[in-house]
């Protein structure tokens, strides 16, 4: 009996591995240069895991004899891996859009979020959207997601700010892995805000006493799977103490750490992380000297967003200090009601118009760092044999296409892969 596969992807112009030797992450001169196999091939196992990745010749030759679910031809295309966003707040009811007349305007984050806008109106509509809505509108928006090339979302909590919100955001999150294709990193970030008619001291004591050993609960009983912990670190939010109790709360339970921090004052947050071993911290537009070294040795990734320094005309993030200091650069959508982008292909030309990054570098930090930020880099952000089978297939000659032509990826992206499954294919995605 021939042995038989999922998937065959073979000449495709460029195979654009990212990495070839087992990197957890790509940092500082790595993360320029990237591995590329010229007409080149893929093979994906019935397992979902990628069996070979290299020139076609070598890869027909390897599998000589065996059969295939699927064949694609990508002779003229390009082959990269499925990208990583890893920073998403996909889950809330009500837009905001006469926020943004607000901005353009002149008002700013703090303005509006202290006059009762912001995260409070979200929250507002949140917490009295059913469970229906709230799974239809993330499908929408992960199904958004998945056409521009994003094959694993970090997804958060955080626009309920009281416990039955808050894990009915989580539960849809969890409704949401179970059907639909795209992955899924779950992150409670019930300290996204101090709710209206709490202090911070009585919002945090809330986390730690009972939101989270309630969340602990429903992990426990396997009705919940969370991987994160998320604290909006920010002046007038919550101050570096009450983020320090509520991330070592959630360690102990063993979530990963992974908040905002630095984003409109310098707050200290990533010297705070790196003590904590956060293993990402989000933002930073405003982090300092000490906090770009102390990330770097810590091994704690830079979760930039370039999209919300350009929607808020904030000062960009300091990229290109952090990628020469060595820190592990990731980037990621934000995608939240202030900041309605679900493409990673934009968010990677911003980081390269604006924050100077290489091309190399913001792929880099959209597949293999982003997925290294979400505690999934073994697994995900790169094409290598035993990882998992996602990939994009482009329509174009180089895969740089995709971050030059800024807005163009519905053009170019043809095929989007999962576990070496076509789960999108040009003008049609499949019925989940
Ligand atoms: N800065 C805090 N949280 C989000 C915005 C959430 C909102 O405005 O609804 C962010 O990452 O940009
Ligand atoms: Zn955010």
């Amino acid at each position: 009996m021939p042995e038989s596969f999922r998937l065959l992807v073979k000449r495709a112009t460029q195979v654009v591995a990212v990495c070839g030797g087992g990197e957890r992450f790509l940092s500082g001169v790595a993360a320029q240069q990237l591995v590329v196999i010229e007409n080149g091939g893929v093979v994906v196992g019935r397992d979902g895991l990628v069996k070979a990745v290299g020139p076609t010749d070598v890869v027909e030759s390897q599998f000589r004899g065996a059969t295939f679910d699927k064949i694609i031809d990508a002779s003229g295309m390009v082959v990269i891996p499925g990208l990583v966003d890893s920073h998403t707040h996909p889950v809330w009811a009500g837009d905001r859009v006469h926020e943004f007349a607000m901005k353009l305007a002149g008002a700013t984050y703090m303005e509006v979020h202290q006059a009762g806008g912001g995260i409070h109106f979200t929250v507002e509509h949140t917490r009295r959207a059913s469970p229906e809505q709230l799974l239809g509108s993330l499908t929408q928006r992960l199904t958004r997601m998945l056409r521009a090339g994003t094959t694993l979302a970090e997804c958060k909590s955080g626009y309920g700010l009281e416990l039955d919100t808050e894990l009915k955001m989580l539960m849809v999150i969890e409704k949401a892995r179970a059907m639909l294709p795209i992955g899924i990193s779950s992150t409670y970030c019930g300290a996204h805000a101090v709710p209206k008619g709490s202090t911070e001291a009585e919002a945090a004591q809330d986390i730690v006493r009972v939101q989270l050993p309630r969340v602990r609960e429903k992990m426990t009983l396997g009705e919940l799977r969370v991987d994160n912990i998320d604290v909006f670190c920010e002046k007038g939010v919550f101050d570096l103490d009450s983020t320090r109790a509520i991330l070592q709360a959630g360690k102990a339970m063993g979530l990963q750490i992974n908040f905002h921090g630095d984003e409109l004052h310098p707050m200290n947050s990533a010297t705070l992380g790196a003590e904590l071993g956060a293993l990402a911290i989000s933002h930073l537009e405003e982090v300092t000297d000490e906090g770009i070294a102390a990330m770097a040795k810590s091994k704690t990734a830079a979760v930039l967003l370039p999209t919300t320094a350009y929607i808020l005309r904030l000062p960009q993030p300091r990229a290109r200090d952090m990628l020469d200091a060595g820190v592990i650069v990731a980037l990621g959508s934000d995608f939240n009601p202030n900041a309605y982008c679900c493409s990673m292909p934009m968010v990677m030309h911003l980081a390269c118009v604006n924050m100077r990054m290489s091309m190399n570098e913001a792929l880099a930090a959209a597949t293999i760092n982003a997925a290294y930020a979400l505690g999934r880099s073994h697994s995900h952000g790169s094409l290598e044999v035993n990882k998992q089978g996602d990939l994009v297939i482009l329509n174009a000659s180089r895969w740089e296409h995709l971050i030059y032509q800024f807005g163009g990826h519905q053009e170019l992206i043809k095929y989007v892969v999962i576990k070496g499954e076509v789960v999108h294919e040009s003008d049609k995605t499949m019925d989940f």
